[in-house]
């Protein structure tokens, strides 16, 4: 399997620890602006270890200047070492993926016709290769010509192999995958470096990463906390003056340090990334984190239905006449209609009518115009050179082609169509000139599963809609099976587009799952686009999601991740911001007790010393950090539950733990610094 979720290894540990002291260099800390300021104290605290009396005569020795330099340098660390350790992750998983991608010799058509060998490394957008049996293609790509099965398990880890083919909506091959059997001719679609792979590769990596607004809104909301407790600290001094305490440098730094929110500006970012790893373990490429958390807030789901809540191979398994028609005849309109139809319906009712025997001389249909299958007529067919057309299509389609040529529409054709489409197949009417022959009834499968995770989206209040290009009959009867709340039948692409811009006219998130190139646009438009790895090149470019297991309600594992994402660091935010006022608490009276014994009341913590209490709480500071790690990777604890409740919840847990814990955790740790006599 490519991609995977593996426990955090030695290496990754040891990488990450390298990593935290590279990224001590400042041009790259000052992204991140409450650790920047926390590595200002750092070096100021370093000059003072050195000249103690560098800003002045100082009342601490330097013991206490070395050790608060070192708590603070520890800081930085740890909130470092989060990060690099949230990318661990993704790079291994890249590194795996990039042994995928070794150098593979291709055979690249040329001018004559003839194949040459070439390095896959220099195949261009438009080249046109031949793979053949067990070898492995070169690059993304289309079919355009064959079927073959092939083995995808270098990017999906799914062992069974799929058939690809060419026309339709299974027509994209992805480089690095192989051919086990047949052999396919496949337009290149992609230049180096930007293939399937590249992308995977470096999305894994976090190389394309970038904040997401809500990640902006929050460090734009820390840095200015940070001022202004700068400020705060400031306006101690003179105060200090007046009640004659004085207050070294060393002391305004961690006091500084304490109070500003250092837990969630040292996690912040490896919040961000484990979360996108966490996607990427479910096997879903997420292209952006925007997405991940738009899935967090979603409200209705749109979902094609060929490919995407069916199987998709859409397979005629029928000819049915209407009166006064004979089977045969029906069976030979249907072959004809479908001679020069490239798509996987059209060839499945040629294999079905041969079949049966049925056949049709081919210099009949020598220089006859061929009618290719598009989803905004819902029809296909030939037009032969003796002015004969033959069509078949969506039955409303037909009709309206028929009644336009004058003709007329039997009777029993409607009753048929409709058999057809309450059992939940597709029917395609088939008809010559202005005459109806009879139906073609190709069957499809709805994915097994839907109708329990539909159930689940419904219960977190998030609606669902099924959008086919089918008839109301069919998608009735489909959208019954899977359990979908709502269905839009007869739609053409941009009746998709419509059905999503009408949703978020009313101030919804959308999302939308689809496969096929019709779906490409609706998948751009919404603001959260999954694509079916199985699906067309172009539909997986238009979405900002990739699910490698092509399967549509992974939508609900990645809505879950993206709630947790924005839970996990609400929930560590307010425990941060808690946690430093608590310890403006537990430090302040310690500090001012010997000028004001009065104050003694205040202090319920019984520190030992002042320089003990300040040391206490920064130690406290730095090491709570790397033990909220596990919380940042995993995620706060997330269940389907009302959005109200959830808060309230969080707030409690993390608002009044953030309140509590640092009394316990500075106490407890004053008691050993002062044990060992450290200041
Ligand atoms: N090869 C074909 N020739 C003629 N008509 C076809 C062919 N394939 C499909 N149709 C008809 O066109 C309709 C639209 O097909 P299309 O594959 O575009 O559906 P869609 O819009 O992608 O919706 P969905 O994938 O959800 O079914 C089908 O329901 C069918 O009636
Ligand atoms: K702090
Ligand atoms: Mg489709």
């Amino acid at each position: 399997m490519a991609i995977e979720n593996k426990p955090v290894s030695n290496d990754i540990i040891f990488q990450a620890i390298m990593g935290s002291f590279k990224k001590l260099n400042p041009l790259s800390m000052i992204k991140n602006p409450v650790m920047f300021v926390v590595e200002v104290g750092t070096f100021i605290t370093l000059i003072l270890s050195i000249k103690p009396d560098i800003f002045g005569v100082s009342a601490v020795g330097r013991g206490y200047n070395i050790a608060v330099f070192l708590v603070l340098l520890f800081t930085v660390l740890f909130a470092n070492f989060a990060e690099a350790i949230a990318e661990g992750r993704g790079k291994a998983q890249a590194d795996t993926l990039r042994k995928t991608k070794s150098e593979t010799m291709a055979k690249m058509r040329q001018k004559d016709g003839s194949y040459k060998e070439v390095p896959s490394t220099s195949l261009r957008k438009g080249d046109i290769v031949r793979v053949d049996t067990g070898e492995i293609i070169p690059s993304d790509g289309e079919i355009i010509e064959g079927l073959a099965s092939i083995d995808e398990s270098a990017i999906t880890g799914e062992s069974a192999p799929v058939i690809k083919e060419a026309g339709g909506d299974f027509s994209s091959v992805t480089g690095g995958t192989r051919v086990v059997s047949d052999y396919i001719i496949v337009k290149i679609q992609t230049d180096p470096g930007e293939s399937f792979i590249d992308r995977m590769i470096s999305l894994v990596e976090g190389a394309a990463r970038q904040k997401t607004p809500n990640e902006i809104a929050l460090t734009t909301l820390l840095a200015v906390l940070t001022l202004v407790f700068l400020v705060v600290i400031m306006t101690l001094v003179p105060i200090a003056g007046y009640l004659k305490v004085t207050l070294d440098v060393a002391t305004l730094i961690a006091l500084l340090v304490c109070l500003i929110p250092t837990t969630i500006g040292g996690l912040l970012s490896a919040i961000g990334i484990a979360g996108m790893n966490r996607v990427t373990q479910f096997n879903v490429l997420a292209m952006s984190g925007k997405a991940v958390e738009a899935a967090g807030d979603i409200d209705t789901m749109i979902l094609d239905k060929t490919g995407t809540i069916t199987f998709g191979n859409r397979m005629a398994s029928e000819f049915i006449p209407v009166t006064n028609v004979l089977e045969k005849e029906v069976t030979l309109a249907s072959l004809k209609a479908s001679v020069k139809d490239e798509t996987p319906e059209g060839r499945s009712v040629v294999e079905l009518a041969r079949k049966l025997e049925v056949n049709w001389d081919e210099k009949e249909y020598d220089g006859a115009e061929i009618i290719e299958f598009t989803a905004e007529t819902r029809m296909s067919g030939l037009n032969l050179k003796d002015g004969t057309e033959i069509r078949k299509g969506a039955v409303d389609a037909i009709k309206k082609y028929v009644t336009a040529k004058g003709g007329s529409i039997p009777a029993d054709l409607e009753e048929k169509a409709n058999a057809v489409a309450k059992a939940g197949g597709t029917p395609l009417a088939v008809a010559i000139n202005d005459k109806v022959y009879g139906i073609i009834y190709l069957k499809d499968t709805v994915k097994p599963g839907l109708k329990e995770r539909f159930d689940e989206l419904r219960a977190m209040g998030i609606k669902t809609v099924m959008c086919t290009g089918d008839n109301p009959l069919t998608a009735a009867t489909i959208a019954k099976e899977a359990g979908v709340d709502e269905f839009i039948a007869e739609a053409k692409p941009e009746d998709k587009i419509e059905a999503i811009k009408k949703e978020q006219a009313e101030g919804k998130l959308v999302a939308m799952t689809g496969d096929g190139t019709n779906d490409a646009p609706a998948l751009a438009q919404a603001d959260v686009g999954l694509a079916m790895n199985s699906g067309t090149m172009a539909a997986k470019e238009a979405a900002n999601m990739i699910d490698l297991d092509s399967d549509p309600t992974k939508l609900l594992s990645v809505i879950a991740i993206g709630k947790q994402l924005l839970i996990t660091r609400g929930a560590l935010t307010t425990f941060s911001i808690s946690n430093d006022i608590a310890k403006y608490f537990a430090i302040i009276p310690a500090l001012f007790i010997t000028a004001i014994p009065q104050l003694q009341f205040l202090n319920v913590m019984g520190l030992a010393s002042p320089k003990s209490a300040i040391l206490s709480a920064l130690i406290f500071n730095a090491i709570i950090i790397p033990l909220l790690i596990p919380v940042a990777m995993k995620g706060a604890k997330y269940k389907a539950m009302d959005a109200n409740r959830l808060l309230s919840r969080n707030l409690l847990i993390y608002g009044l733990g953030g309140v509590v814990v640092p009394f316990i955790g500075i106490k407890i740790i004053d008691m050993i610094v002062s044990a060992l006599h450290l200041v």
